[in-house]
């Protein structure tokens, strides 16, 4: 079974922290962007052009349910739980969830060079701050925890997870 799940925005570390975590605690990590791109044998960038954005979002479902019965931390992608379907699983799994917090301006600052998340391609600054806000409250609904990236390093926001986790369960017994 997924032993947590990472939420946020696009560039708040979702990929890199999971990807962390997991080797931390000896577990597999698996993402799900990643998962897309290699049961597709497509990039994330071919998926939109080609398919467009409504078929990336149904792999995306898809590999979700899948991805949830899977051994490891599981990383989504900023859109995932804009979706009520993607929440009711995330919800219904019954697995930690935490929402790495970054502010838009952080995140334009670490995407400033990225080509390969087309979504954000299209997007100037204040587009980014309004999907910012737009997803923000899907974050936080899905979420057990929120954890802020901005200023930390990902080996600092891995052990915050892992005390904020322990935590959890303390206060569950
Ligand atoms: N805490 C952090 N501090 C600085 N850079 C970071 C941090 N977390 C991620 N990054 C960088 O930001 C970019 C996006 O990270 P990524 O893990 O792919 O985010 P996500 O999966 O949430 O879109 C990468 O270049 C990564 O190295
Ligand atoms: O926010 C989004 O809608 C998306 C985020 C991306 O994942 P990351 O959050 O890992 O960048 C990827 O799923 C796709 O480009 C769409
Ligand atoms: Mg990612």
């Amino acid at each position: 079974m997924v032993d947590l799940i990472l939420v946020g925005f696009m560039g708040s570390g979702k990929t890199t922290v999971g990807h962390l975590l997991a080797d931390f605690i000896h577990r597999p990590h698996l993402d799900l962007d990643q998962m897309i791109v290699a049961h597709s044998g497509q990039s994330i960038n071919q998926i939109f052009t080609e398919h467009g954005e409504r078929y990336f979002r149904e792999l995306e479902s898809k590999t979700l349910a899948s991805a949830l019965s899977e051994d490891g931390v599981l990383s989504t992608g900023g859109g995932t739980p804009v979706s009520l379907t993607n929440r009711q699983l995330l919800h219904e799994a019954n697995i930690p969830v935490v929402y790495l917090k970054t502010s838009p301006e952080i995140i334009l600052e670490r995407l400033q060079d990225d080509h390969t998340r087309p979504l954000f391609r299209t997007l100037d600054k204040n587009r980014l701050i309004e999907l910012f806000q737009e997803r923000e409250s899907y974050y936080e609904q899905s979420a057990d925890i929120q954890v802020i990236t901005d200023q930390k390093t990902p080996s600092e926001i891995v052990h915050e997870i892992k005390v904020n986790i322990r935590k959890m369960n303390v206060a569950r017994d």
